[in-house]
């Protein structure tokens, strides 16, 4: 049994999902099937999440969501017709989005309700249309299928318990089409994915049915060994192992999201992530383990938006507890941290930009220096990351030497290294600015 889970650009019109069911038709193995919301038709289009999102937050502000909601309305209209589906079912949509806006919610329940309209919507449209083909399927809630997450709105995290109860569809007759990005806590709250989240209800569903395959439909043939927004035409990958997925994942390779692999790590399910407008392409593969071959580096995944807290005090390796205090302001103020690299008399600590608000800033470097007595304190916005990702990482000497040397060719400042403890990545702090020919001297360095 196989797990397909269909991305946003996969269900975006009427001629995707036609893919998508032909897709389905072609492997009887597919008996899973989960979707997200419709996504981009063209480059500049609005996803339906993001315009549900606008709607609920205007909605909720009690401001003008008119607009939005009549977009909502009119993509799903726009599928259905070119589907020639029933059109009760467009009036069932039109139905769940009023009874979902106008019910009496407090505001972190009703936003993530409306979110997921996209998704369970989009659901309802591809069991329908599978059904009109002739094909025995049929739609199935995520609290039907047993997906129980913990109450964190917009940013759930699945619950062991699941796993048991989803097993159980390995039993229901049929193709089941499974809405992605959303669950349920054990109250029966529903409640969000971070962004992206489809990935994880596919990982979780491969997981607790335990497939053979989690396959992942996108828009692309592979992943690349970077991504092709900053260089044209880049090399494909066609194995990866789990780490090195969740490393480039993690840092910028959008194509999956980094928390899905943990639920394939679990069960060991294989991923293959495959492209919906060309599906005999072969993908690439993700597994527990590969044979390594000449090249060193799989992938190069870069990511904007960090900050860096630089904190020096001379003898600072000497003062027990010097760490522990510095992370627990962050701890304190509800801030998680991406990474703290350290030296004898100094440490950094990376953050989201997004999880340090300026308010923020100003509590933690006053903390700091109060609490600390640190020699200097800095905060520097504007980082990017990137991450240089590979299984041979750990027995070749000279990567770093070669990566250093890619960047500084570019004439580009590196304002921190850090050698990740998982011994298949080595990351580097540049300015945003930078970030563009920093990847591309690093692919042609290691790929070109
Ligand atoms: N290294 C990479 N390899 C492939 N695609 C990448 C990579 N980095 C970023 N991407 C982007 O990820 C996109 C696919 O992910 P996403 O937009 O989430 O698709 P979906 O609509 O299927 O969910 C690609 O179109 C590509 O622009
Ligand atoms: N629709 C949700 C969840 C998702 O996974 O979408 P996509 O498959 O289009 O990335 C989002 O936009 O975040």
């Amino acid at each position: 049994m196989k797990v397909a889970k269909f991305g946003g650009s996969s269900v975006a019109n009427g001629t995707q999902i036609k893919k998508v069911a032909e897709i389905i038709k072609q492997d009887q193995k597919r008996k899973f099937v989960v979707v997200s919301a419709p996504g981009k038709r063209y480059a500049d289009d609005v996803k339906i999440t993001d315009l549900l999102i606008a709607m609920g937050e205007t909605y909720i502000k009690g401001e003008q969501y008119e607009g939005y909601y009549a977009d909502v309305l009119a993509r799903f209209k726009e599928i259905i017709n070119e589907l020639e589906l029933d059109l009760a079912l467009y009036a069932e949509i039109e139905k769940s989005i009023k009874t979902v806006l106008t019910e009496d919610l407090p505001d972190g329940m009703k936003l993530d309700r409306i979110k997921a309209l996209g998704e369970d919507n989009s659901a309802k449209i591809v069991s329908s249309y599978l059904c009109k083909i002739g094909l025995n399927a049929r739609y199935i809630n995520p609290k039907e299928a047993g997906i129980i997450v913990s109450d964190d709105p917009g940013n759930a995290q699945i619950l062991p318990e699941s796993f048991d109860k989803i097993y159980q569809l390995r039993d229901v007759d049929g193709i089941l089409v499974i809405p992605g990005f959303f669950g349920y806590t054990k109250e029966g709250k529903l409640v969000t994915f971070s962004r992206g989240g489809s990935d994880i209800t596919g990982a979780i569903i491969a997981a607790g049915v335990k497939a053979e395959m989690y396959e992942n439909f996108t828009d692309v043939n592979s992943v690349y060994t970077v991504n092709p927004a900053i260089v044209n035409n880049p090399k494909e990958i066609s194995v990866l192992t789990y780490r090195e997925m969740r490393e480039l994942s993690y840092a910028g390779f959008s194509v999956f999201h980094d928390e899905a692999l943990i639920p394939a790590i679990k069960e060991k399910i294989p991923i293959c992530i495959k492209n919906t407008n060309n599906p005999k392409a072969k993908g690439t593969f993700v597994v527990a383990e590969r044979e390594l071959d000449d090249h060193v580096v799989s992938g190069i995944a870069s990511d904007s938006g960090f900050v860096i807290i630089y904190v020096s005090k001379y003898l600072m390796n000497r003062e027990i507890g010097f760490g522990r205090k510095l992370l627990q302001i962050l701890e304190d103020e509800r801030i998680s941290f991406e990474h703290a690299p350290s030296g004898i008399d100094d440490m950094s600590v990376i953050i989201r930009e997004r999880n340090l608000p300026p308010e923020k800033e100003e509590i933690v470097l006053r903390r700091i220096k109060e609490e600390l007595h640190p020699d200097t304190v800095s905060l520097q916005r504007g980082i990017a990351l990137i991450m240089v990702v590979g299984e041979g990482l750990v027995n070749t000497i000279g990567v770093a030497k070669q990566a250093v040397s890619a960047i500084s060719n570019a004439k580009i400042n590196i304002e921190m290294i850090n050698q990740g403890s998982s011994e298949v990545s080595m990351m580097f702090g540049i300015k945003e600015e930078d970030l563009e020919p920093a990847v591309r001297s690093l692919y042609q360095s290691f790929f070109e």
